[in-house]
């Protein structure tokens, strides 16, 4: 082994750890302790020693690190980027780690080349390296990137699904020109890519539809299920089309803007009735099974329907996406909408993204051109396209993006900001920022945990919404004492609390440290009680106001979900008896009626307090007021994916909170890196 040692260039600090696995597992172990590796990661390199005890503390440290990243969203282990940058590449370790004594993960891998590490998997017996389809080892070797032969299956499995369907074209109609241009007929835009759009996924059995806020991807898809479904209604033979999201607050806003523009098609109205306009979760579509990572629906059991539309589809994982694609029958189309820039999901990989590598530049081939100018009687020459081809990107072929903002155009702060922080415009989106020429966009410094810059923002003035405003509401609102239990009138107040709370959000970048959600969620809380807004800032407390993180069918309540504390009265626990109050939590119910159902706090499942909530999770939702706190420090987190997507939760206001100068510049000259090997070219 010492000769190894030498090959390995080792440092003499690190020659037990790459020596000896027990060494090795005993510092993973220390890793664990100080939170930096979860519980997971190291019980993995615990099964690999217990399945092949000669297991090489190379491969121990490949393992658990594999682990550590599916954690972060990367679906394998990148061993050349993981050598170059260590602390960078594995966020290792987390944030404020520094005074450790522990080694550190930088310093182990000092020991390390990527050579020799590659050597070392490739000899294991628990690793694949050569015809990994044909193995069954638990860690698979593809060039230099080390999987979970789980997630490489996923991976392969999408990459198969895809080209299937990509293969298998669909005729359209004699009539198909004439009624996409008629659908079209008022276009401003040109090229209008919403008509190109609907083209394109009407001849697929896979298409993307890819487009920022506002520009218009319900419109579209709306109008493409009109072109779809008026022959098959002709034929008496109407498709069978379901809608669905990830989670289920993204299906609650789509089946409202879905019922708007599906009232407002010019379609006949038994065409309309033949839309659905209810979008559900994709949980429930695939029909979850209790205890288990597997659905109802699969291959071999596959879901009754010819199209499926999913929306956000930026938040599915790959995971989720192979089940998908699984459960889909092979005559089926599938159309995915979302805004490919936007963070990935937060389970392991970036779907979307990774498909939509070459959206902005069109990459279609003369073919498909011809055939789109064709179709929608439009011109594309100088569209500023990229060539492209069948061969070299047959993906792109089925794929459109949407370049118009309806909702953010020239005039909106918001709209700019989003677009310069898209490009990595650092200097442009601050310049922005600091112009003043936009009322919209608004930027502020905290020097400390306690700036008042800070509390002014949280509480919110007239002019720019704050959580003062729904606790006024609260209190102003509340039905008076002695309304009866049954009365609607608590449900209209609670409605009227909620929708006053979706005005103001703040978004944080981190979860720990001075500006990370848990500490700011406590310093929101203990403000508004310190301003009397709250009676309490402990426990369960009027005005709490909570995000559900796990998804319970049983209440009908999805991941995402907000409800609210609100003291209710209750009805008598025996004839004749008083009238009690006791605090509910109210949630509105996700299924477009405007309903609100109270759930008793203890009956819920994992909630989290919400004045503060990460970027990640406020993917799908939407709010007048939107601010983003940026934690001084360095962290990979800090990417421009993550601000581009808060500044665009926003519908109205946006404000930046910097507790440190420079930190937006960094975060947005920072895209994102997730590794997969997801590319289909
Ligand atoms: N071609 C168009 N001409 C005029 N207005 C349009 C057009 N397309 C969309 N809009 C309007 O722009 C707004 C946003 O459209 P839509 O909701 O379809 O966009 P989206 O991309 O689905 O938005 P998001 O996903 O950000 O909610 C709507 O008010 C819609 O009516």
């Amino acid at each position: 082994m010492s000769e190894q040692l030498d090959l390995l260039g080792a440092q003499p600090t690190t020659h037990a750890y790459l020596d000896s696995s027990a060494a090795l597992l005993g510092l993973l172990d220390d890793w664990q302790q100080h939170g930096w590796l979860r519980a997971l990661d190291r019980a993995l390199a615990g099964f690999l020693v217990e399945q092949a005890p000669d297991c090489s503390a190379p491969v121990l440290l490949a393992a658990a690190l594999v682990s550590h990243q599916l954690g972060h969203g990367h679906v394998c282990l990148d061993l050349g980027a993981t050598l170059a940058e260590p602390d960078f590449a594995l966020s290792l370790p987390p944030d404020n780690a520094e005074d450790s004594n522990v080694l550190l993960p930088s310093q182990l891998l000092r020991g390390y080349n990527l050579e020799y590490w590659c050597a070392a998997l490739s000899a294991s017996d628990v690793v694949d390296s050569q015809a990994p389809d044909q193995g069954t080892r638990p860690l698979v070797l593809v060039g230099q990137r080390l999987y979970l032969r789980r997630y490489w299956q996923y991976e392969q499995q999408v990459v198969t699904d895809v080209h299937r369907r990509l293969n298998a074209p669909l005729d359209v109609q004699a009539d198909f020109p004439e009624r996409l241009q008629g659908l079209f007929a008022d276009s401003k835009q040109h090229p209008d890519w919403q008509e190109l759009a609907c083209a394109l996924a009407a001849r697929g059995r896979f298409s993307i539809i890819t487009g920022g806020p506002g520009t218009g991807k319900t419109t579209t898809v709306v109008r493409l299920l009109a072109l779809l479904q008026t022959p098959a209604v002709a034929a008496g033979k109407p498709l069978r089309i379901r809608l669905a999201a990830p989670t289920g607050k993204a299906a609650a806003r789509l089946t409202e803007s879905i019922g708007r523009q599906v009232g407002s098609l010019p379609v006949d109205d038994v065409v309309k009735g033949a839309i659905p306009s209810e979008v559900g979760t994709l949980h429930r579509l695939l029909g979850s099974l209790p205890h288990s990572r597997h659905f109802r629906h699969h291959r071999d059991n596959p879901l009754a329907l010819d199209v499926l539309v999913i929306d956000e589809a930026s938040m599915i994982d790959l995971e989720m996406m192979a089940c998908v694609l699984a459960a889909l029958p092979p005559s089926a189309r599938l159309i995915l909408l979302g805004d490919k820039d936007q963070l990935a999901s937060v389970e392991a990989g970036a779907v979307l993204g990774d498909l939509c590598r070459g959206a902005d530049q069109g990459h279609y081939s003369e073919q498909t051109l011809a055939w789109l100018e064709r179709v929608s009687g439009q011109t594309l020459t100088s569209a500023g396209l990229h060539p492209g081809s069948e061969a070299t990107h047959p993906l792109e072929q089925q794929t459109a993006m949407l370049r118009y903002s309806h909702r953010f155009g020239g005039d909106s702060g918001i709209g700019e900001l989003a677009r310069a922080v898209n490009r990595c415009a650092a200097g442009d989106a601050r310049r922005l920022l600091q112009s003043g020429s936009f009322a919209d966009i608004h930027q502020r410094s905290l020097s400390k945990p306690a700036d008042p810059a800070f509390a002014a923002c949280v509480l919110g003035t007239d002019a720019l919404p704050g959580y003062q405003r729904y606790l006024q509401v609260l209190g102003d609102t509340r039905p008076p004492a002695g309304t009866p239990a049954d009365s609607d009138t608590w449900q209209q107040w609670a409605r009227q609390v909620l929708t006053t709370f979706d005005q103001f959000q703040l978004l944080c970048a981190v979860r720990r440290g001075d500006w990370g959600v848990e500490a700011v969620n406590q310093r929101v809380a203990s403000l508004l009680r310190h301003r009397g807004l709250l009676g309490s800032d402990q426990g369960w407390y009027e005005g709490r106001p909570v995000l559900v993180t796990r998804n319970d069918y049983a209440l009908g309540l999805m991941n995402g979900d907000i409800g609210i504390a609100l003291r209710v009265a209750e009805p008598a626990l025996q004839p004749g008896a008083p009238e009690r109050e006791a605090l509910r939590v109210a949630f509105a119910r996700n299924d477009g009626s405007g309903g609100i159902r109270f759930v008793l706090p203890s009956r819920l499942p994992e909630v989290e307090t919400v004045f503060a909530m990460t970027v990640h999770k406020s993917q799908g939702s939407e709010f007048t007021h939107a601010a983003l706190v940026l934690p001084p420090s360095r962290n990979p987190v800090l990417t421009k994916e993550l601000v581009y997507t808060a500044i665009t939760r926003a519908s109205k206001h946006f404000t930046l909170l910097e507790s440190r100068d420079g930190v937006f510049e960094e975060a947005v000259r920072t895209p994102v890196r997730r590794i997969s090997g997801l590319a289909l070219g």
